[in-house]
């Protein structure tokens, strides 16, 4: 299998004036391969969000680098990091502040299929047909981002990362605040859109249930760094570190 995503000693410091720097991840280096469910779990502050923001461009690494099917994309700007977008897609725990208010949901997912050339028409079939598939009704087109409930944007915003087919989605905590049933359903029609397209995910989460139930590989963090990796059951059941297993019995 070819990988899709690597990182390669990826730091990130947060200076601070009044005291000690905050030295958020350290030395973070895995690789996801394509089509392939990798989850990063770790208590609260560990440093799962830091290492998805800076793979999704939101946050300049101090250190490392980030390499996206082999390709070193780290310092990628302007049309390179657009480019990077149509690959790389990521949904975050907070949809309602990744939709622009001022527009209807229908817009936001169809924005990026306008610029990646499709014409009006076929970005608002197209539209329909992805709220469809993450269980929405065509009328969620036109409704604004603060017209619909949590889950229900937050199926928008999974329906506007699959628009231009990444290989590559990053779910922060992006199923977390969903009920079960919903949930279920989203996990559902990702693991499917795995299977058809064989799209790749790296999925942070608390659910550690959740990430033996969903996932092929688990990476696990804590004060920045991974501390053990491997396959979700057997870390599940029989953790090498003691910080696992406490991090485990703590959730179990
Ligand atoms: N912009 C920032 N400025 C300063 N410190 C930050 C910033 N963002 C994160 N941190 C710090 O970096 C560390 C890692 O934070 P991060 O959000 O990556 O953790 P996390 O594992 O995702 O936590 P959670 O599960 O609570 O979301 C924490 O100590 C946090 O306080």
């Amino acid at each position: 299998m070819d990988t899709i995503l690597q990182t390669a000693h990826l730091k990130k410091v947060f200076p601070r004036k009044d005291g000690e720097d905050i030295v958020a991840v350290d030395d973070v280096t895995f690789s996801l391969k394509k089509g392939e469910k990798l989850a990063i779990i770790g208590e609260s502050g560990s440093g799962k969000t830091t290492v998805a923001r800076m793979i999704a461009h939101l946050l300049e690494p101090t250190a490392g680098k980030v390499m996206l099917a082999g390709e070193d994309i780290t310092n990628a700007g302007g049309a390179k990091l657009k480019e990077v977008y149509t690959r790389m897609q990521m949904v975050f725990q907070n949809p309602v502040d990744s939709f622009d208010p001022r527009c209807t949901l229908g817009d936001g997912i169809s924005e990026s299929l306008l610029n990646h050339g499709k014409s009006k028409r076929q970005a608002a079939e197209m539209t329909k047909n992805l709220l469809a598939l993450c269980g929405l009704g065509e009328e969620f087109a036109q409704r604004y981002p603060h017209e619909v409930s949590g889950g229900q944007c937050q199926r928008a915003a999974i329906a506007r990362a699959l628009a231009i087919e990444p290989e590559l989605v990053i779910l922060d905590e992006a199923t977390s605040a969903l009920d079960v049933t919903v949930q279920a359903e989203v996990l559902d029609l990702l693991n499917r859109l795995q299977e058809d397209r064989g799209i790749a995910y790296l999925f942070i989460c608390h659910d550690i249930a959740l990430v033996q139930d969903f996932c092929d590989q688990v990476i696990v963090m804590h004060e920045g760094k991974i501390v053990e990796e491997g396959i979700p059951d057997e870390i599940i059941n029989n953790p090498q570190q003691a910080y696992t297993k406490k991090l485990i019995d703590s959730v179990l």
